[in-house]
């Protein structure tokens, strides 16, 4: 059940790291909502791309693996689905060798006019919905109900990524740092609808506050959006 019978779509952007999924996964939950995760996807399809042994220079055979693959991703925000021509990558598209591909993947405007597609019709299924990415706000769904930017220090986000890949060695967190930052670059540099907060975007600024603290803050803005009465 909704908490205040939420209707329409609540969109997070923001770089690598800044919370996007943990605090999109428990807005949803939260808001009865559907839950969107467009990195999973792009991520699924670099998976195909990879497996077809593509070139990451070679945009057409980028976009020929990718068409080609069977690429399904679920909605609910309590179990996370990701398949690639029926087999679950939900744990493989997490590792580096995926993280290393993706952002070239996801820079062909071919493959974007693909899955883009795909993120419309899964969210046009939905009554209520939480969908994270890059260009959500911008592109994906620029008449969005509630749009929010999620930003936070890098070396704040360094130490979070580090935190969650139990990693406490400094260099190590130095590299988990300029592994975020090349990441950020690529996608803020691409021509096809680069990282960058909307106009009517709201910027959350987590440096300072746990992920709690943001949660209820997007579930505010998502309130004060619908008009919650409270
Ligand atoms: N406000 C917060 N305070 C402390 N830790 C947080 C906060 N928000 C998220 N985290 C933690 O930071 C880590 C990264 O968060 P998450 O994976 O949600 O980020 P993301 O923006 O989705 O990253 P990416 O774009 O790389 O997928 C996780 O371990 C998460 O639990
Ligand atoms: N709307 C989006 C979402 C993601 N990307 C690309 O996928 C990469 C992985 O995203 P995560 O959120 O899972 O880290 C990301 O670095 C982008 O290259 C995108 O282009 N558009």
């Amino acid at each position: 059940m909704s908490e205040f019978g939420f209707r329409g779509q609540v969109t997070l952007d923001g770089p690598s790291g800044t919370g996007k999924s943990s605090v999109a996964r428990a807005v949803a939950t939260r808001l009865g909502a559907d839950y969107l995760d467009t990195g999973a996807m792009y991520r699924a399809a670099t998976v195909a791309v990879l497996d077809a042994g593509v070139d990451l220079d070679d945009a057409d055979g980028i976009t020929r693996a990718v068409a080609a693959a069977d690429i399904r991703i679920g909605t609910s925000a309590a179990a996370e689905l990701v398949l690639v021509d029926g087999v679950d990558v939900a744990e493989r598209i997490r590792g580096a060798e995926v993280t290393r591909a993706v952002s070239p993947v996801s820079a062909v405007p071919a493959v974007r006019r693909l899955l883009v597609d795909r993120q419309r019709a899964l969210v046009a299924a939905a009554d209520a919905v939480v969908v994270e990415g890059r260009d959500i706000g911008t592109v994906v769904l620029p008449d969005a109900t509630c749009k929010i930017y999620l930003t936070a220090a890098p070396e704040v986000r360094a130490e979070r990524r580090a935190g969650q890949l139990g990693v406490s060695d400094p260099a190590r967190i130095a590299q988990i740092a300029a592994d975020l930052r090349r990441r950020d670059e690529y996608d803020s540099s691409r021509a096809d609808s680069p990282l960058r907060p909307a106009e009517d975007a709201i910027v959350v600024d987590s440096t300072g506050l746990d992920r709690e603290a943001v949660v209820e803050r997007v579930l505010d803005l998502a309130g004060t959006a619908v008009g919650d009465p409270a």
